[in-house]
């Protein structure tokens, strides 16, 4: 029996529908902090620290009708990562309406005591077959604990009689004061594919990433712990990952922002996609196997 914070203050989890008509729910701590998940895309839209201030980044020109994915939050980039593939753009998990899995499979106790969770269900369709002949189930579980931290854990089931292999990104649109006073701690010394050079192979040199341009990179095969440094804001974001030795980089610069419809022009200053994923080696899952992926996102403040 998993016991959620739920179960000692109903306010912790609470559904809703946005004005689309889209399910929502809402998850809080007894500190104050909260995060709000879409069932369209099992998109994560807001996760606010304990004095209310959002830590996400959301675009002033997102729109929230699906079928496509809101611009910011946490978009979830499966069964392919960009266009890796003959899918439409990262995969079309995003664009899918999700479900609450109202008895899902139990996760280890630490995963739920005294923590706010809401768990998510995407099923294959029979519109998913025609573009990719597969049988999956996508549970998705999102957790709030008393500390602020947000936590996603994904279990994807093969529940067809042949094997498939697929990619994962947790596409993490974190909020920030500046661009120009962003470091990126964690990606020192590793090799990445630049998807601005055809993908072509090259090993980051520098001591921390710094931004003064586009940047569009998968960085491979990280085992550390990534640390976000916003400055002025003085708060750094630290990115734990199980099941997700990827990490792309992403930020559209100036010249790039203008000609994507759903996001301001500035707006580029203000945001870093920072996903662990799982994009290199795709993941194959035998009939009936089960993978768990996780992402732990929490912030501390920093001088
Ligand atoms: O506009 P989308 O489909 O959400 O993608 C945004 C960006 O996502 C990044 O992860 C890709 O590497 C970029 O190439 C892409 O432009």
């Amino acid at each position: 029996m998993e016991h959620s914070a739920a179960d000692r203050d109903p306010k912790a989890v609470e559904f809703a529908k946005d004005k689309n008509g889209v399910g929502q729910v809402l998850l809080r701590n007894p500190r104050g902090a909260s995060v709000r998940v879409s069932l369209h895309g099992g998109q994560v839209l807001s996760w606010k620290n304990d004095h209310g201030e959002e830590l996400l980044f959301i675009s002033s020109k997102a729109t929230f009708k699906p079928p496509t994915a809101v611009r910011g939050g946490i978009p979830i980039c499966f069964p392919q990562f960009g266009n890796r593939g003959s899918l439409e753009q990262h995969g079309f998990a995003r664009n899918r309406m999700w479900i609450i899995d109202d008895n899902p499979p139990p996760l280890h106790p630490n995963d739920s005591n005294g923590k706010a969770f809401t768990d998510l269900l995407l099923k294959s369709s029979d519109d998913d077959h025609k573009v990719w002949p597969h049988g999956f189930e996508f549970r998705l579980r999102v957790t709030l604990a008393v500390d602020g931290s947000l936590t996603l854990i994904s279990r994807i089931r093969n529940v067809n009689c042949k094997p498939f292999s697929f990619s994962i990104a947790y596409h993490t649109y974190f909020a920030l004061s500046d661009i120009s006073e962003v470091r990126v701690e964690g990606l020192e010394t590793l090799d990445y594919l630049d998807n601005l050079c055809n993908r072509e192979r090259f090993t980051e040199q520098g001591d921390a990433l710094t931004f003064e341009t586009e940047v569009d990179r998968v960085y491979l095969s990280s085992s550390d712990v990534i640390a976000i440094f916003d400055h002025e804001k003085k708060r750094t974001f630290v990115i734990k990952r199980e099941g997700l030795p990827d990490v792309v980089v992403w930020n559209p610069w100036e010249k790039k922002s203008k000609t994507i419809a759903d996001f301001g022009d500035d707006e580029y200053r203000h945001m870093l996609c920072v996903d662990g994923a799982a994009i290199e080696k795709p993941i194959t899952l035998k009939p009936g196997e089960e993978w768990t992926g996780r992402l732990e996102l929490s912030v501390m403040p920093s001088s």
